[in-house]
């Protein structure tokens, strides 16, 4: 049978380049997660749904950086040590509540409001006190150890923008412009299936034949890290009907559905036609090692991603294309992941035109350069390689051969687990 020439899925024809592939999924999906108003405390972990505009400055008055005492620091005598008369006392939230003259200095404590008059905090560790006068060195700065309002959050001020996904200091810096509720989209329903004629769950007696499911409880804990509670709908036996009714039944309710398995060429392989017949497939097979036959799509409108059985393929596929798109799908900007630079520790021959990414440790060289070891087995069955390695050797498109001392990109697995 002839095949069609412009189907871009053509098996045999070119694959797809990672980043075209990136782009597309960028484009082809929309943020469908809902606005939703959560208290600071179960904000977490969420997207800003939109920008947050200080109601109020941070710190909210001048005040103490030490322990210490306040005074003008007009009176500071350039020349030598000031000696000044002691009166008041301002301790956090206990404020003095008397203008301070010149010529006197405050008892006061770190993160007192300065009593009004005073701009400067000397160390109680650097005076001297002599009957009720504080004495304080020379060298000390009109303005030292007082810390200014508003120098952290001006209020009216942008605080957070739309987009970002809120952490422990974003919720601190929400907290000190006097926010109390935070604008944020819900987090995304994820379904999850297992597909094979040859998957049975963790823990089941195996048939000749049969593999457990390793690909289920890696999903459901990479989701869980990234504060998502997948819901996993079981194992789908290998007929395009069991396929296709599993897919359409993990789609309702569901922002995303993933599968793992059946995406590949074979004739067992039905997930990319069914995905076909119930949506659309818009990327299928990429130039990239582990991962080839990796599929993107929609199921009835819901978000498709086709991860290969392979497990190694599976948690590479999720860090560099699934986790993408579920900040699509939340509307978050997110940063694409860090490449941090390596020295190659080995030596290899690489096919062109394909992004291969593979596991590997890190050690400290000689001159303190981080060299990159790859794991010595590379099969994408291996689950080991995961354990065993620090994160992913990414070899370049271009590149045909890598030896030792070549400068490459490192992705962390503990960054990119974050
Ligand atoms: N003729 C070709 N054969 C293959 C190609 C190709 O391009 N042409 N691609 C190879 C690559 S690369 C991969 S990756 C695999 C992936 O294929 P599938 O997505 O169709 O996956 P399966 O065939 O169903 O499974 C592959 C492998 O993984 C095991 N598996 C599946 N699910 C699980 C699970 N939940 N837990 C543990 N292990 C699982 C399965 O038993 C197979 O051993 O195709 C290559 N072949
Ligand atoms: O791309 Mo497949 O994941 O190597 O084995």
């Amino acid at each position: 049978m002839s095949q069609i020439t412009d189907d871009c899925f053509a098996f045999g024809g070119p694959l797809m380049r990672a980043a075209e592939a990136l782009e597309l999924i960028r484009t082809r999906t929309p943020a469908v997660t809902g606005p939703d108003t959560r208290p600071l405390a179960d904000a977490a972990g969420h997207v800003l749904a939109e920008d947050i505009t200080a109601l109020s400055a941070s710190p909210p008055q001048d005040n103490a950086a030490v322990d210490g005492y306040a005074f003008r620091g007009a009176d500071l005598d350039p020349d030598g040590e000031t000696a000044l008369t002691l009166r008041g006392r301002a301790a956090a939230g206990h404020p003095e509540a008397r203008p301070l003259e010149p010529g006197e200095a405050a008892r006061i404590f770190t993160g007192a409001a300065m009593p009004r008059g005073a701009d400067t905090v000397v160390m109680q560790e650097d005076v001297t006190l002599a009957e009720g006068r504080v004495v304080v060195p020379a060298g000390l700065k009109s303005g030292a150890n007082r810390r200014r309002a508003g120098e952290d959050v001006a209020a009216g001020q942008t605080l957070l923008k739309a987009g970002i996904r809120l952490g422990p200091a974003e919720l601190a810096l929400a907290a000190a412009g006097g926010i109390a509720h935070l604008p944020v989209r819900a987090r995304p329903h994820v379904a999850l299936l297992s597909t094979g004629d040859e998957i049975r769950p963790a823990g089941s007696p195996l048939d000749h034949g049969d593999v457990h499911d390793a690909n289920a409880p890696m999903l459901m804990a990479l989701l869980r890290r990234i504060g998502i509670e997948a819901h996993h709908h079981g194992i789908v036996a290998d007929s395009p009907a069991a396929v296709r009714e599993a897919l359409e039944r993990a789609a309702e309710g569901a922002d995303l559905v993933i599968t793992s398995g059946g995406a590949s060429t074979g004739d067992e392989d039905h997930v990319r036609d069914a995905v076909g017949a119930l949506g659309a497939v818009h990327l299928w097979r990429l130039a990239i090692k582990p991962g080839r036959p990796l599929a993107f799509g929609h199921v009835r409108g819901t978000a498709f991603v086709g991860l290969p059985g392979n497990p190694v393929a599976v948690m590479v596929c999720f860090l560099m294309f699934v986790r993408p798109l579920l900040d699509r799908l939340e509307g978050a900007e997110a940063a694409p992941l860090r490449r941090w630079p390596v020295t190659a520790g080995f030596e290899m021959r690489s096919k062109a035109d394909r992004l291969e990414w593979l596991r590997g440790t890190l050690r400290q060289g000689e001159n303190n350069e981080m060299i990159a070891d790859r794991h010595p087995r590379q099969g994408s069955g291996i689950i080991h390689s995961l354990t065993d390695s620090d994160g992913l050797i990414e070899i370049p498109e271009a590149t045909t051969a890598v030896r030792p001392g070549d400068r490459l990109g490192f992705i962390s697995f503990r960054e990119a687990l974050s």
